[in-house]
């Protein structure tokens, strides 16, 4: 292994984010960002595949990595069944499941699915580590309040789990013995109650639950939504891509990156800053009622994901719940490092790859 690189994929739903490991050393690292309109250009997540494995190949081309110079190929894994976190080698289970959409579909269905197609290429197994469907919810997270529909875990589980032990080590705190709220800000937003290293409770990034967010509608008037279904005679697929796609940010600036609307926010566009403040306003509630989860047991809350690099974003929020606790900022994420090492604990031996 030593000498080998491992190709570590984040697809995140407006961006590729991509690392080259070689001897515990981060060769390289990109950001492929993608507009409204690139995005826009294709009608299904799965119609990406070959554009974005484009670029990835690209990127070891220009490395000269060809066959024989990797390890293993790692990638942010989506949405398939509810599973424990862990390290997952890359089957045809997975690969059929997160195709189809049958657990539905995100950015990061294609995750395993590309490292799959360049493992193939290379001679080399793919895998992924805790992917967006880790499951550590108590059962009363789970009801709903309609009988036959229960809510899942759904949330940036690499990013939140990473930053948590990383945030807590840094003072001087175990994961497992500590209460955190950590709030991932990014495409998706979600925020996690971690109790004692258990996500027991979380605001769900996908299924229209809590704060909008760049493109996500989070949870909705239902009425007024069945209503528009109704009138609109929606599909279920025009329903989820309102829910995860078309929402939020997007269906009132017709925008998606933060950075452009808080400019327009900052500089006197009050319909920008209206709808950038209640995404904060929305989120900080969010982070409440994790604390409620908590019995308000919080150690820290954590800010983490792309938006939480906008200092505005950060005040805000902190000025409606640092009554809770300390707020900690972690901006960015921490998941291709995360899945570098969730391989590597496997390619050493010391843990076992998990099966789908
Ligand atoms: N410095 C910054 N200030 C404000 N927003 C930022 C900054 N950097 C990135 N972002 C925003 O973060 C969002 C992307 O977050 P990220 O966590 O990378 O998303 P994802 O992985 O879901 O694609 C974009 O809307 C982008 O505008
Ligand atoms: C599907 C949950 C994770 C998520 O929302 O990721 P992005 O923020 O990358 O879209």
């Amino acid at each position: 292994m030593d000498g080998k690189y491992i190709l570590v994929i984040n697809p995140g739903s407006t961006s590729s984010k991509v690392a080259l490991y070689c001897s515990d050393n981060c060769v390289d690292e990109s950001i492929f960002r993608y507009t409204v309109d690139e995005i826009g250009k294709y009608d299904t997540v799965m119609d990406q595949i070959e554009m974005r494995e484009e670029r990835l190949r690209t990127f070891l081309e220009s490395h000269n990595i060809y066959p024989g110079d990797l390890a293993a190929v790692v990638a942010r894994g989506g949405l398939m069944k509810s599973i424990v976190g862990g390290t997952y080698i890359v089957n045809e289970e997975m690969v059929n499941d997160l195709r189809s959409g049958t657990y539905g579909m995100h950015a990061s269905n294609l995750g395993a699915i590309i490292a799959n197609d360049i493992a193939r290429d290379y001679g080399v197994k793919a895998y992924t580590v805790d992917p967006v469907v880790v499951d550590e919810f108590e059962d009363l997270a789970r009801i709903s309040g309609f009988k036959g529909i229960e809510r899942r875990s759904v949330f940036h589980a690499l990013n939140q789990k990473a930053v948590a032990r990383k945030v807590l080590a840094e003072e001087g705190m175990d994961y497992f013995d500590a209460n955190v709220i950590v709030t991932h800000i990014g495409g998706g937003i979600s925020i996690g109650a971690h109790q004692s290293g258990r996500v027991i409770d979380c605001v769900n990034a996908f299924d229209g639950e809590g704060p909008y967010s760049p493109e996500r509608t989070g949870q909705l008037p239902l009425i007024n939504f069945a209503k528009l279904i109704i009138e609109e005679q929606l599909n279920i697929s025009q329903v989820k891509s309102i829910l995860a796609g078309e929402g939020g940010m997007k269906s009132y600036l017709g925008e998606i990156d933060i950075q452009t609307i808080e400019q327009k926010a900052l500089n006197g566009d009050d319909e920008a800053k209206l709808y950038f403040d209640g995404m904060c306003y929305q989120i900080a509630k969010g982070i409440a009622e994790m604390a409620a989860v908590l019995k308000g047991d919080v150690d820290y809350i954590i800010l983490t994901g792309g938006v939480s690099y906008s200092q505005y974003v950060v005040d805000n929020i902190k000025s409606h719940v640092e009554w809770i606790s300390e707020v900690k900022v972690m901006p960015g994420e921490e998941e291709l490092l995360a899945l570098y090492e969730g391989v590597m604990r496997v390619l050493k031996g010391e843990e076992v790859a998990l099966t789908y």
